[in-house]
């Protein structure tokens, strides 16, 4: 095997030993790179992140001395995800909740000069988004051609004058359609009718009270992972996989499963050798990524009531606003201010401190007595160059095999990632399964293409001298 032979080692029963480089050390990947660890046959397996840390676009950060998820932070409750954790959850919603991850009744809401929202206009407003939302799926029946969800709603309005809303109602209702746009993290105007309630997760969410850290960290266990490893270029030969790093590095394997997000794969981050076929490229361009972003303020003391989201409603969806109350889930004084869409894209362009002063003016409002955090932290993933953006959504009039199409393997080079899942796009539990499902297709590949392992194993080995680092894999040093 050429991969032996350039490292100088001789003995040709090592040759039994499948190697596979995982590129990206998000949730996906780390499944992948578990999955094949775990496997009845014994891979070598080696992780790539461009990143000084593990978890992507799961980050938890403990610099206001407990857990804050700067990224995901609420699960599904019947998303499988290493249940043996005893991990705590919070949970903000059941299965009927107009807005999946928190129920009517846990928001106080506030209009721009600081007014509390009477609480019976909050629910009600939410009763009738909740009719305008299943009054656009009449909507979706009667029209071939997809349209934006912002359109279907326009729609449902015009034919049903006694939904529209008028004042202060108004401006509830706008933000409601802020807290759809965060979902997506995107704006109506760009949320495909057609998909846009087709994969949601029933069962209701919570927070991750001691953060998604420990999830990552277990299936992290016993995996060689190569920190600051910025991948640039993957050349596929006919039996094996060539993957070039930014530093100098070089690795080959038999296979590797590619799991970066599709923002990097939509910049050309990456270079394909052979190029990608033309349905591949067509698949990354069609899929929309969308952008959300975190400020997290950490306080003295607790100046704002109890309940799990305090919102600011305004003329439009892009004005309206909210902070998650941490406090309520984990008794820290913490507010996380969270902007979706295009809102995200435009508050990323200003300093941390500008944002910060932003969010506060905000709040400020609400709370006159409000003090100035004594910490925070900004989130940048739209521009940071190792995520490019939040997570998928379904822009309107995509086809529906896209992401078959992105997952779909070229030859011994495999497909993760929250964007290619079979289902739950955007999610932590669907990055999980893709990554699961590429390496078991992955092992599928590698024992039809390169014979039995488990029976080569079995002759070749003895003890862990093959299990030794994965040190074989690296071809070259520029
Ligand atoms: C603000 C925010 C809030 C969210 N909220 C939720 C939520 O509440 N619940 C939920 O279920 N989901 C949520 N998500 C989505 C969820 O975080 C993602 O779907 C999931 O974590 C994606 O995992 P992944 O492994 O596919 O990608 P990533 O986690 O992005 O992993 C890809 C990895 O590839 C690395 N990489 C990039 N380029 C290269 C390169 N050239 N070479 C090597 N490595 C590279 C990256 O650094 C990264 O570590 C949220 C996401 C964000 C950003």
């Amino acid at each position: 095997m050429d991969l032996l032979r350039f490292q100088g080692i001789e003995r040709q029963e090592e040759a039994a030993v499948p190697c596979v480089i995982v590129i990206g050390g998000g949730i996906s990947g780390l499944a992948a790179a578990r999955t094949l660890t775990d496997a009845s046959f014994k891979a070598m397996v080696i992780l790539l992140e461009s990143r000084e840390r593990l978890g992507g676009r799961i980050h938890t950060d403990f610099s206001f001395g407990c857990p804050v998820d700067m990224g995901a932070s609420w699960k599904a409750t019947r998303a499988p995800l290493i249940s043996s954790l005893g991990l705590k959850l919070y949970r903000t919603s059941g299965d009927n909740s107009v807005l999946y991850d928190h129920d009517l009744e846990s928001y106080t809401l506030f209009d721009m000069d600081g007014r509390k929202v009477p609480q019976e206009i909050v629910v009600e407003v939410g009763d009738v988004f909740k009719r305008i939302l299943k009054e656009t799926e009449k909507v979706r029946d009667e029209h071939k051609e997809d349209m934006s969800v912002l359109k279907a709603i326009s729609i449902v309005l015009d034919r049903n004058p006694d939904l529209r809303q008028e004042g202060l109602a108004y401006e509830v209702m706008q933000w409601y359609i802020c807290r759809m746009e965060a979902w997506f993290a995107a704006d109506t105007d760009m949320i495909s009718l057609k998909c846009w309630d087709q994969a949601i997760l029933l069962g209701g969410h919570g927070l991750m009270v001691q953060g998604y850290d420990p999830i990552i960290k277990e299936l992290a266990k016993d995996i060689d992972v190569r920190l600051n490893h910025r991948v640039s270029k993957i050349s596929r030969g006919c039996d094996n996989v060539v993957v070039n790093v930014e530093n100098g590095l070089s690795f080959i394997a038999d296979a590797a499963i590619v799991t970066v997000p599709l923002g990097v794969l939509k910049a050309n981050l990456i270079q394909f050798e052979p190029k990608l076929p033309e349905w591949k490229v067509a698949a990354i361009s069609d899929i929309g990524v969308g952008n959300e972003n975190k400020i997290a303020l950490l306080f003295d003391r607790v100046f704002w009531p109890n309940v799990e989201l305090l919102g600011i409603v305004a003329r439009t969806s892009y004005s309206c606003g909210y902070f998650l109350n941490l406090h309520k889930a984990t008794g820290h004084p913490i507010l996380v201010y969270m902007a979706a869409g295009r809102f995200a894209d435009d508050l990323e362009k200003f300093s941390d401190e500008y944002a910060v002063n932003f969010v506060m003016s905000q709040l400020k409002k609400m709370f006159p007595d409000a003090t100035e955090p004594v910490q925070y932290l900004v989130s940048h993933w739209g521009t940071d160059r190792n995520s490019l953006g939040c997570y998928s959504y379904d822009p309107v009039g995509m086809a529906g095999d896209v992401y078959d199409k992105l997952r779909e393997p070229l030859d011994n080079l495999f497909f993760g990632g929250e964007a290619v899942t079979e289902e739950h796009q955007g999610s932590v539990h669907g990055a999980y399964s893709s990554g699961v499902l590429a390496a078991r297709n992955c092992e599928s590949h590698l024992l039809e293409r390169l014979g039995d392992f488990r029976k080569l194993q079995l002759i070749s080995f003895s003890g862990d001298a093959l299990l030794e680092p994965i040190f074989p894999l690296q071809i070259s040093r520029m």
